[in-house]
């Protein structure tokens, strides 16, 4: 199924309200129009025209609220991946034009982002779908200087980022992509959710100094995985969604950055690049070029966001700009950007897959049940599945409403008697009736052997199709053990313990702002 990229845009609120605003107009909440200024001077702006034209899914502008935008952005994205895709949310533009706010929130809770509502979202609407046997994950990780770090790695709190674990990246055979030093935490509720965000954000934050803002020069991806299971069936889907706060971009020259901070700016503009590169280079194959190559591999950011720029993957991105015409270069780089982006289109898919373990189950318990039937069958007594059968046919045999001769259906009934052995013996009286009585018994004796064929037959053949079945099971198995098997190590490593930052006990803590803001 193809999933067009969706771009909304939010504008965030002007400073002043002086004739340092930018000019621009939103039609039917989908087009900005911006008014160039005459005088800007960087060169970049085509003074000979006096507007330009931006189209959006959605043009949330300076007032628009958090709920407002998360209603609108995110509930379809996550009801998507409630039901089985992968999904990704991306925050894109200026540094200092909303990003955080948008994805994570502000100081309180009404002002609270993407992020927090999502998991309000989902614990909600899982706990209505009482068909499915849901589990979450949550891993939290930030991008630093083209080195990914685990931002839920509780010792992280009590050193410095560069003792920090770094994050490995493999790729195995079939490109999937696979990471160690990401510790991954089952979560059951919103509340678990929300504390694993804070902590996340905690230590993003004191791994800041003022010479090392990583927080506000970082990638950051908070993902939720779930596996759900539906327990009618014996199928099951893992589903990911990606909420990513991309770092953000800044002119060097403008921000006269030096030493360290120049090198982060130059680390931050280089993924950015690159991020461009990947998304001209999807570009171009969806027109038709004869792109192979997709250059993820330049960057961190880039490669483990593969999926969600070019692969199975419904994805979303948020340009937030300015409202300044200080920032209109900025502004209008981002809306250009934005635009290529709202060109792609993924083909996506529902990560469904029979729970193998739950059909081997099943398949070898009747096995068993077979296994016992056919062993009663071969003592020669009478199969569970077939007793109602051959009483019917018993009953078939007795001629009951037949016009026999009176003395003949006694014989009948005797001999039915004394083969299921409800008496000891056959009182015969006579020649004559002794012969009825083996004929009787000839009849039955051959129909019961028929019908007695006929389900050996039927068992024998079943079971035979059972151990093929069981067979390529297994092997299937075997796989999916293998391709999981980084995935349950990284559960395993997870630290069970977390710090609880609640939100009811200290309010003003909670979605705290960078400390540089
Ligand atoms: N829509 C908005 N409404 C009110 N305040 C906002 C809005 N957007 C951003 N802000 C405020 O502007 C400041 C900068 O925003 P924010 O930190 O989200 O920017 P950012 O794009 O994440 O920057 P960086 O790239 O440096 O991380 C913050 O104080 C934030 O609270």
């Amino acid at each position: 199924m193809k999933s067009q990229f969706e771009v909304f845009l939010r504008l965030k609120p002007s400073n002043n309200q002086s004739q340092n605003a930018m000019q621009y107009q939103i039609y039917q909440n989908k087009r900005l129009q911006v008014l160039l200024p005459k005088h800007v001077k960087f060169g970049m702006i085509n003074n000979s025209r006096d507007n330009l034209d931006f189209n959006f899914t959605h043009v949330f502008d300076q007032k628009s609220s958090q709920e407002h935008v998360f209603t609108n952005v995110t509930t379809p994205v996550i009801n998507s991946f409630l039901d089985g895709y992968n999904a990704t949310i991306f925050a894109y533009g200026q540094t200092g034009s909303g990003k955080t706010y948008t994805m994570s929130g502000a100081e309180t809770w009404q002002l609270r982002g993407v992020i927090p509502r999502a998991l309000s979202y989902i614990f909600d609407e899982i706990d209505k779908r009482t068909k499915f046997e849901y589990k979450i994950y949550i891993s939290f990780m930030e991008i630093y200087n083209e080195n990914a770090y685990d931002l839920l790695e509780k010792r992280h709190l009590e050193t410095p980022l560069e003792q920090w674990n770094k994050i490995a990246l493999f790729e195995d055979d079939q490109n999937n992509i696979h990471l160690k030093n990401l510790s991954i935490h089952q979560c059951n509720n919103e509340q678990e959710g929300i504390d694993l965000l804070m902590m996340g954000n905690f230590i993003r934050q004191v791994s800041s100094t003022p010479m090392n803002q990583s927080s506000s020069r970082s990638h950051c991806i908070f993902t939720v995985t779930l596996e759900g299971c539906d327990t009618t069936s014996e199928t099951c889907f893992v589903s990911k969604l990606h909420l990513v706060d991309l770092a953000g971009s800044e002119r060097i020259s403008k921000s006269q950055v030096e030493g360290n901070l120049l090198n982060e700016a130059k680390y931050i503009n280089l993924s950015l690049t690159y991020l461009e590169q990947v998304i001209i280079a999807l570009n171009e194959r969806m027109k038709g070029a004869n792109r192979q190559h997709i250059p993820y591999r330049n960057s961190l950011m880039t490669t483990l966001l593969k999926d969600s720029l070019g692969g199975n993957c419904k994805t979303v991105m948020i340009a937030t700009i300015s409202s300044e015409n200080d920032n209109i270069e900025e502004s209008l780089s981002t809306l250009r950007f934005s635009q290529r982006v709202g060109q792609l289109e993924n083909e996506i898919r529902r990560n469904e897959k029979v729970d193998l373990e739950a059909v081997v189950k099943r398949l070898e318990q009747e096995k068993l049940a077979l296994i016992r039937e056919l062993e009663q069958y071969q003592r020669g007594g009478t199969s569970t599945s077939s007793n109602k059968k051959i009483q019917q046919q018993q009953q078939n045999l007795l001629p009951q409403s037949s016009g026999m001769p009176i003395s003949q259906k006694e014989v009948q009934e005797k001999v039915e008697l004394y083969l299921n052995e409800r008496i000891p013996l056959l009182d015969v009286k006579s020649v004559e009736e002794t012969q009825k009585c083996f004929e009787a018994m000839k009849d039955l004796y051959n129909t019961r052997m028929k019908e007695y064929v006929t389900e050996l037959t039927f068992i024998s053949e079943k079971l035979q199709k059972y151990d093929e079945i069981l067979t390529r099971k297994y092997e299937n198995i075997q796989s999916i053990r293998k391709e999981q098997s980084s995935f349950l190590e990284q559960k395993e490593n997870s630290s069970p313990e977390i710090e609880v930052y609640r939100r009811n006990e200290s309010p003003q803590v909670q979605f705290k702002k960078r400390p540089n803001q």
